[in-house]
């Protein structure tokens, strides 16, 4: 069986219930998941083509659980990241000093690893501005100060998410790091070659 190449492995960070999963679900398969929320155990995989230019970037996208519980594994995900997502819900202020605390860990533990500030749950805001307890200006100071992209996205309406990792994949392609291969993410994707494949562990 041949293996799809992974190009850039990508990983989501952040505090539990900020939106981690339906960014990746908005994503990839374009729809926003209603109904009780289901928190990751452990990590889910996916791997998504996406075009830059004339080339097929291929980013490899580890979605971690955001609990405390599972803070240990989330470090084995990060290892070998070439971009992080470290997420944080606009109508949640301890969200954001979790987040604070990944970008520490990413900049003490890998040095590589390009940082993407992600506000999520734009809509919420947009609909309710008392709702906000970020404000944008202290994030994008943030931001600048780690030499971050800063986005405020919504899984919900879709606002910002295709531009959040086509950023994440042009800033890959225009940086000279050595291709990862499945093999060395540790997932072999099969003949699945213009799909993706999700991996998913949800608690029921
Ligand atoms: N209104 C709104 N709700 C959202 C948005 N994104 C996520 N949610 C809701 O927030 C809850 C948590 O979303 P998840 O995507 O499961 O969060 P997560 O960060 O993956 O959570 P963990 O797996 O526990 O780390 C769910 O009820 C989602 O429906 C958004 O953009 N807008």
């Amino acid at each position: 069986m041949s293996a799809m190449r992974v190009d850039a492995k990508v990983v989501m960070l952040g505090k539990e219930s900020v939106g981690k999963t339906s960014l990746v679900e908005r994503y990839v398969h374009h729809r926003f998941l209603v109904g009780p929320y289901q928190n990751t155990i452990g990590a889910a995989f996916v791997a998504k083509p996406i075009q830059v230019g004339e080339k097929v970037i291929t980013l490899g996208i580890w979605d971690t659980a955001g609990s405390e519980r599972y803070e240990a594994m989330s470090r084995i995900y990060y290892r070998g990241a070439r971009a992080a997502i470290v997420c944080y819900d606009l109508t949640d202020s301890s969200s954001f000093q979790r987040a604070r605390f990944w970008v520490m860990e990413l900049q003490n533990c890998e040095e590589h690893c390009k940082i993407y500030l992600c506000a999520t749950k734009n809509d919420l805001v947009e609909g309710d501005r008392s709702l906000r307890q970020i404000d944008y200006h202290d994030a994008q100071d943030f931001a600048e100060e780690i030499g971050a992209q800063h986005f405020e996205t919504s899984s919900k309406t879709g606002n910002n998410v295709d531009e959040l990792f086509q950023k994440v994949a042009e800033d890959y392609n225009s940086t000279a790091f050595q291709y990862m291969t499945a093999e060395e993410t540790g997932v072999d994707l099969g003949q699945k070659k213009d799909s993706y494949f999700y991996s998913c562990c949800h608690n029921n």
